[in-house]
């Protein structure tokens, strides 16, 4: 990996994410979808539940629908009926009676406390409680959770399981969200072989499309997969007009340095526009951002450690946001580290990180050894990004620094 300590012109991290975030537009088309296949979409139109949540009075427990003022005289109660979850009873828990209930069913009129099973002892058709019982013990009451009406999930929610269990429970199965993006994901590299296939001398196998398909694919992104190209301006340039016309964002990896086959950039640049080139940060120092027309592109650098981290670092952020979700940082921690970091001044570094809890020490994390940006290995080991600011310099055991956990 290059040292860029010296070199001016690098955009800070969080001066990139801006400019990223500025100069995109999220999509407007909505689409209504099952509830149950919504996971991971974004809500478009606000959620309102159509009902209250419990429907009614319920039993939280198996047991005796009782009313609370007849444990007074100590006599015991006459059973006069059962309800199940799905089947009520019908009549009246008159005084000196009670019902057989099961769990989720409707409390019968006059009753007003649950007695579990475990403290009544039944014998020829009446019951008599045992141990405290205290009044509106084991009732799930009517609108408790949800009340007909409340706002479930609000525009640019995304979508979580148990936002569909909410939602499914108030009624609701249809949501309105937005559509989905499609990116459209190219790497370049004369190198570069498919997995299955055999490799040549100076031959590797092409990892990033993979991995950065899958991630696309985790945040519930379309992909446009315009495969491996070689260090052609042509074909480059063909992915790129393809790219363009069919979707809403570009991704490429590699050929965005400075090298002689390094043509990503270079035809963009022809082609379209570059906004901006080069960010301060290690790995991942020559992304590049621009547009094809009005279709925002994202120049990943080709070594696979650095492609990963500026996907997560920049490309997720500039993607939530065109999906209609507001970006927003993902949560950081302190931990102790354990081991001595090399570091300059001049870029901030996303090593990668291995961090657990301590008996001792609390939260500390390791350094998961070599940190070259090409070191997968170290990178799929990893459970976290230590993220060293851009001024600092070398980190030593003991020092508190920042993670970031990864997903
Ligand atoms: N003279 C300089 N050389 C380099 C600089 C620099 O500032 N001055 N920057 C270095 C840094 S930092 C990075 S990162 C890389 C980025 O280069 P490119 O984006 O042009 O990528 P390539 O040259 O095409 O490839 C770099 C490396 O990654 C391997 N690679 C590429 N694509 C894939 C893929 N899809 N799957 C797996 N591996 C891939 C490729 O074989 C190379 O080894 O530039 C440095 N050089
Ligand atoms: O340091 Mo590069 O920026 O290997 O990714």
């Amino acid at each position: 990996m290059s040292d860029c300590c010296s070199q001016p012109g690098l955009l800070p991290v969080a001066t990139a994410r801006e400019k990223l975030l500025n100069a995109l537009q999220p999509v407007s088309d909505e689409e209504c979808v099952d509830t149950a296949m919504a996971a991971g979409r974004i809500v478009a139109k606000p959620v309102t539940s159509t009902l209250d949540l419990p429907p009614c009075d319920n039993s939280a427990m198996d047991g005796y629908a009782i009313r609370f003022a007849d444990l007074q005289s100590g006599k015991p109660l006459e059973v006069i009926g059962r309800a199940f979850a799905g089947t009520p009873f019908t009549g009246s828990v008159n005084p000196g009676t009670c019902v057989r209930i099961m769990t989720g069913a409707v409390l019968p009129d006059g009753a007003d406390t649950v007695v579990m099973q475990e403290q009544a002892e039944a014998e020829g058709g009446f019951i008599r409680v045992s141990g405290r019982v205290s009044v509106g013990d084991h009732i799930r009451q009517r609108g408790e959770d949800i009340r007909d009406g409340d706002a479930l999930l609000a525009p640019g929610t995304r979508i979580t399981v148990a936002h569909i269990a909410l939602m499914a429970a108030a009624g609701v199965h249809t949501v309105t969200v937005k559509r989905r993006p499609k990116v459209a994901l190219f790497s370049t590299g004369d190198e570069l072989r498919q997995p299955g296939t055999p490799l040549r001398a100076g031959d590797i196998y092409d990892s990033n499309r993979p991995a950065l398909r899958a991630a696309l694919s985790e945040m519930h992104l379309e992909v446009l997969d315009l495969g491996t190209l070689p260090d052609s301006r042509a074909a480059i340039a063909e992915a790129l007009q393809r790219a363009a016309r069919e979707a809403d964002a570009i991704i490429s990896s590699g050929g965005v340095s400075v090298g002689e086959a390094d043509y990503t950039r270079e035809v963009l640049e022809e082609q379209g526009e570059i906004s901006f080139w080069k960010v301060a940060m290690k790995p991942g120092k020559p992304f590049a951002f621009g547009r094809l027309g009005n279709t925002p592109f994202f120049g990943l650098p080709g070594n696979p450690v650095s492609a990963l981290v500026t996907f997560y670092q920049l490309v997720v952020p500039a993607l939530t946001h065109i999906q209609g979700k507001t970006w927003t940082a993902p949560p950081t921690l302190q931990a102790k580290l354990q081991q001595p970091l090399k570091k300059k001044p001049g870029r901030t570094d996303f090593q990668r990180g291995i961090f657990q809890n301590d008996a001792a020490n609390g939260l500390v994390v390791d350094p998961v050894g070599l940190q070259g940006s090409h070191i997968l290995s170290g990178l799929a080991a990893a459970n976290c990004f230590i993220v060293l600011p851009q001024d600092s310099g070398p980190a030593q055991p003991g020092d508190l620094v920042t993670i970031e956990p990864l997903r």
